[in-house]
């Protein structure tokens, strides 16, 4: 699952991922991370997402990453912003109002470049990526973030019977990947109305990641 791959697909408008409204779980769950008003909120692996929309319509500051210019481009012209670029050695920064966007390989993007953020919302992200990748990614998103607390959607279904993307992402997985830094609470699983593509019964669950230094104790 190379740049390519995803460069390809939006090359090709095969974009399934793209939902025609903003995320359902996003809607109802954000709360559960208790973000003040006006927060800095990261979206990594953003793509066009209408949830950029809706969060952005909701007052908070968004910051997106996203490898495809297609899509970014997209995005910007979507809402009716003319992003200002600029060019960060490997990556683009687009920019309008209270959007900003890495344009390039999330890998590529530090801390400092990504600046302060108060939460992550995570759809579509972790789930995009291959077993190979998933644990780079998620260690590399906690250090971006300094361990911001995230929302975060994971997809399971049974891999014999699909291959992904999106790929299955069970909480086994995920304790290994966000265990050591956060506190993981379940707050909602249902079932994917229709399966996965027709292929198979899947289910989607929306974790809130705390970080461990913040959860209260007794
Ligand atoms: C499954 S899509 C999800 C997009 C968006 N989150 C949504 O809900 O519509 C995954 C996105 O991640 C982008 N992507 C994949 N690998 C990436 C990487 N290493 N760095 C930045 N973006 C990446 C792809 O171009 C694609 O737009």
């Amino acid at each position: 699952m190379d740049e390519a791959f995803w460069q390809t697909k939006w090359e090709r408008g095969e974009i399934g991922f793209h939902e025609p409204c903003p995320n359902a779980l996003l809607t109802r769950y954000l709360p559960a991370l208790r973000l003040p008003a006006g927060a800095r909120v990261f979206v990594p692996l953003c793509g066009m997402s209408l949830d950029i929309h809706w969060l952005l319509a909701q007052g908070y500051a968004v910051v997106g990453s996203e490898l495809s210019r297609i899509a970014v481009t997209r995005l910007f012209a979507a809402l009716g912003l003319v992003p200002h670029v600029t060019p960060l050695g490997a990556l683009d920064r687009f920019e309008a109002g209270k959007l900003c966007v890495f344009v390039g390989n999330i890998l590529d993007l530090t801390p400092t470049q990504l600046g302060a953020v108060d939460g992550v919302y995570d759809r579509a992200a972790l789930i995009a990526l291959p077993a190979t990748m998933r644990a780079a990614y998620a260690s590399h998103l906690v250090a971006l973030t300094r361990a911001a607390p995230q929302l975060l959607i994971c997809l399971e279904y049974d891999p014999s019977r699909r291959a992904g993307p999106p790929f299955a992402v069970d909480e086994t997985m995920l304790r290994q990947y966000y265990a050591t830094t956060f506190t993981l609470n379940r707050v909602a699983r249902q079932s994917v109305p229709g399966g996965l593509k027709g292929a198979c019964p899947a289910w989607e669950s929306v974790w809130t990641l705390t970080p461990l230094q913040y959860a209260t104790g007794p």
